[in-house]
């Protein structure tokens, strides 16, 4: 039994239900900005005392929060988020560097709908981080029902989890406008080598995309009304506005702000991402069936 103490931090879906794993095997503590009626939850300042930390606000919040908030004093990170910044395009990884050091630093990736691991449902994830002491203490706080494997692979893990997001919109767009079940699956699979190519530029493990964190993940969010990107999409093809789904949604769909991010870097490193780039088009107002025009044709 791991001794240390552990805080999520931010109390929303995926911060609920890591929290809820967490505190399985020994006492886990949670903060977010507002108090919330949850077992062991704490004052920010408490949750930062912790020796291990699990971040779970969205990846557009990170650069200020961090700024606003973190102080580093040798806590170990787990960061759940899913997202590239849209104003930079940085990844996740590269904001974080600035505060902590890579050593102290992971990032969980995988198929994981918050919904069901609240549920303590069974799932597999996995660790990415250049430690691998690192991921043993992590590993340590995950309980039975949670299997988690190890990959050093962190911009893979990171690539493919914000993709997949963007990827989810474009699969419930195909949803909404009725084009199939063989339209679908050959976009997600074009997604997949998609991603996969706009990963490898990065100096991502072309592994990491049919595992877990790609593939896997990639087939959860873009085949289910679960995953809160795939539902924009079907909104999106419904032709209603960004503004109204995000405010019925009431929750992050971190595709649409990755969408920017996937766009400008494809474009200043000359990446070939069709999808992403219609995803992009379709939230500024395209419609989709132009969208689908200009993807069979190109
Ligand atoms: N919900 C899910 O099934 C999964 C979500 N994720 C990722 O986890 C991240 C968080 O997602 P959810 O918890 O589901 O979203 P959510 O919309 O349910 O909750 C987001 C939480 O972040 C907090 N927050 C927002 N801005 C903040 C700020 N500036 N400072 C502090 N807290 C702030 C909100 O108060 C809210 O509690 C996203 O990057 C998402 O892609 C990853 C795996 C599964
Ligand atoms: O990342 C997720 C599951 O692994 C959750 O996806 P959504 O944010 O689209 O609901």
């Amino acid at each position: 039994m791991n001794q240390k103490s552990i805080a999520v931090i931010g109390a929303g879906k995926w911060g609920q239900a890591l929290h809820f794993a967490l505190n399985q095997r020994q006492k886990c503590f949670i903060t977010s900005r507002t108090k919330r009626d949850i077992e062991n939850f704490v004052d920010l300042k408490t949750a930062l005392d912790c020796d291990y930390l699990v971040i779970a606000i969205p990846a557009q919040e990170i650069r200020s929060w961090l700024k606003e908030n973190f102080v580093f004093k040798g806590q170990k990170i787990l960061v759940a988020s899913k997202g590239i910044e849209a104003t930079t395009g940085e990844f996740l990884n590269e904001i974080y560097a600035s505060f902590v050091p890579d050593e102290n630093i992971g990032f969980i990736s995988g198929p994981s709908f918050a919904a069901e691991v609240i549920k303590g449902l069974p799932c597999a994830l996995v660790i990415n981080t250049i430690s691998k002491k690192l991921y043993v203490e992590f590993e340590m706080f995950f309980p039975d029902f949670i299997k988690t494997y190890y990959s050093d692979d962190v911009i893979g893990a990171e690539i493919a989890g914000a993709y997949k997001n963007v990827l989810a919109i474009a699969s419930g767009i195909c949803e909404g406008l009725n084009l199939g079940k063989n339209a679908q699956a050959s976009l997600i699979a074009r997604g997949l080598v998609e991603m996969q190519r706009f990963g490898k530029h990065f100096g991502a493990d072309e592994s990491s995309f049919i595992g877990l964190s790609g593939a896997g993940d990639l087939f959860l969010t873009a085949n289910s009304t679960m995953s809160r990107n795939y539902r924009v999409g079907l909104g999106l093809a419904q032709n209603k506005k960004l503004d109204e789904i995000l405010i019925e949604l009431g929750e992050v769909a971190e595709g649409v702000k990755t969408s920017i991010a996937i766009k400008d870097l494809s474009k200043e490193h000359n990446i070939y991402t069709p999808i992403a780039n219609e995803v992009y088009q379709i939230i500024n107002g395209k419609n989709p069936k132009d969208s689908l025009r200009d993807l069979l044709k190109n």
